[in-house]
């Protein structure tokens, strides 16, 4: 197991057994208006730091948004395999760049 599924793993036992003190178990309490806040924030911070701090601080923030995802996705009911085929599918097909756009001259 890599540390994406170490960290689902445990984000989903959080939510069948919620712990004491446990800071998921809080959010999962709070609910999905909570938890979308929290993604939004951490969404926010990435952009932050990846725009003036060095890469250490993006690291840190690329940390927590990838675990509020991840309880998000717990939250709704989303399996990391579900994401994981879905990126396999689009794995399938290359050079997705979209052809230039015909101008519209027929308005
Ligand atoms: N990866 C994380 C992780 N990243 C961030 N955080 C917590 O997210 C919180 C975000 O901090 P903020 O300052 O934004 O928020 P806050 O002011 O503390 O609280 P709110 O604004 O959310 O009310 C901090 O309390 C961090 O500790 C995390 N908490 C838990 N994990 C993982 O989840 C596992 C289980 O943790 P518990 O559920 O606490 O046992 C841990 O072992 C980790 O692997």
């Amino acid at each position: 197991m890599n540390e994406f599924e170490q960290l689902y793993q445990t984000v989903l036992e959080r939510k069948e057994h919620p712990e004491e003190g446990s800071y998921t178990s809080y959010l999962y309490e709070k609910g999905l208006e909570k938890i979308l806040k929290k993604v939004g924030e951490e969404n926010t911070e990435v952009i932050i730091a990846a725009l003036s701090q060095k890469n250490e601080d993006l690291i840190n923030e690329l940390g927590d948004l990838f675990y509020h995802l991840f309880v998000l996705m717990v939250e709704k009911g989303v399996t990391l395999s579900e994401v994981q085929e879905e990126l396999a599918r689009r794995s399938q097909k290359k050079h997705n760049l979209k052809a230039e756009r015909k101008p519209i001259t027929n308005y």
